[in-house]
């Protein structure tokens, strides 16, 4: 059902020249969601992203928020606020103004700008920094900033852009807990275009996973890590393998793969990788039609009974862990 401001991409199409960068893309965005746009570099999740904030005018098809058509909406008449990979912060500007630029924009006046703009920096932690300038403040802080400046117009969709990628490590994993807290307590939708399988399992409702400028498969974030419909999402996602069976190909995880003798496994095959990951080890085995696939056998298990490289291994599952894919 469609409620008041979900958010539905209607044959989305972006063409540069003869290439292709997003092709008749339909989706429907559930309002309140933290939505991720997942894929590969250049499949066009970034291309989507710019036409629904309208930086980007779509070559066919259209946007239509809350039941009407903004596509051809300026970005500040949407709805939608975007929150750039580079922050785009204004450097001569001090914290409050830059938060509060939009604002000035619209003709607030200077105090009112001022009490939103410090809202706006206590809802990110930053209000003790509204009077200095950008390059005073560490990524992190600065990554606050644009998340304030971007939530000041009161969107009902906030869009970003690899929000997390010029972070370090450390600091993505607080960060991604931040945004998730924020979406929850402002209750708007929220879509976030990542490359990370992690951050996007991390982060999202729903994970819509883009390759080739399609969408190869939408759903909650569960749904599509155990039951991949493609070869690409499973390989993509991480953590499974695909197998060729003799009634089709599958998608398993690696860690429902067991290690088992020869005479007792379904495939068999030669152990040809062991790494160690500290909770687990994870095998890659040689199997019959030259397939690799990977087990992960937990830490304690795996050394009561380690193994050498070049041994024989049988290889068996529950059917119930494979999942058809299409290849
Ligand atoms: N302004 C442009 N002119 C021409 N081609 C473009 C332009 N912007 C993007 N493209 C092309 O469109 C395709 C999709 O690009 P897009 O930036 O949306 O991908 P992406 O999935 O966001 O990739 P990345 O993760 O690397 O940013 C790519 O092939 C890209 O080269």
């Amino acid at each position: 059902m469609t409620t008041g401001q979900d958010l539905e991409l209607v044959s989305l199409t972006k063409r540069y020249g003869e290439a292709l960068a997003v092709d008749s893309v339909d989706h429907h965005f559930r309002k309140g969601q933290y939505a991720c746009l997942l894929g590969p570099s250049g499949c066009g999740k970034s291309t989507t992203l710019r036409m629904i904030a309208g930086h980007e005018d779509p070559s066919e098809g259209s946007i239509v928020l809350g039941g009407a058509d903004v596509s051809w909406l300026p970005p500040a008449r949407r709805g939608t606020a975007m929150m750039f990979q580079s922050y785009a912060l204004f450097p001569h500007l001090s914290v409050s103004d830059n938060v509060s630029f939009s604002l000035k924009m619209k003709g607030v006046d200077a105090p009112e700008r001022r009490k939103k703009a410090g809202e706006m920096l206590e809802l990110v932690h930053m209000d003790q920094y509204a009077d200095r300038l950008p390059d005073q403040l560490s990524g992190g802080q600065q990554q606050r900033v644009a998340l304030a400046r971007a939530l000041i117009t009161n969107p009902q969709v906030l869009l970003l852009d690899e929000p997390l990628s010029a972070l370090d490590p450390f600091l993505r994993i607080r960060m991604r807990t931040e945004l998730k807290r924020l979406q929850q307590e402002l209750g708007i939708t929220f879509i976030h275009v990542t490359h990370s399988q992690d951050e996007a399992l991390a982060l999202a409702d729903e994970i819509v996973v883009m390759n080739n400028a399609v969408i190869e498969q939408a759903g909650p974030a569960r749904e599509v890590f155990n039951a991949p419909k493609t070869e690409f999402v499973a390989r993509f996602l991480g953590g499974h393998n695909v197998i060729a069976l003799p009634h089709g190909h599958f998608a398993i995880r690696s860690d429902k793969v067991a290690l088992t003798s020869t005479a007792e496994g379904r495939l068999g095959g030669q152990v040809i990788g062991i790494e160690y990951q500290g909770a687990y080890v994870l095998l890659t085995i040689r199997a019959a039609g030259d397939q690799e696939i990977a087990a992960i056998v937990p830490e304690e298990k795996y050394f009561e009974n380690p193994m050498q490289q070049g041994v024989d291994v049988g290889l068996s599952w529950d059917d119930s862990a494979l999942h058809p894919v299409s290849v």
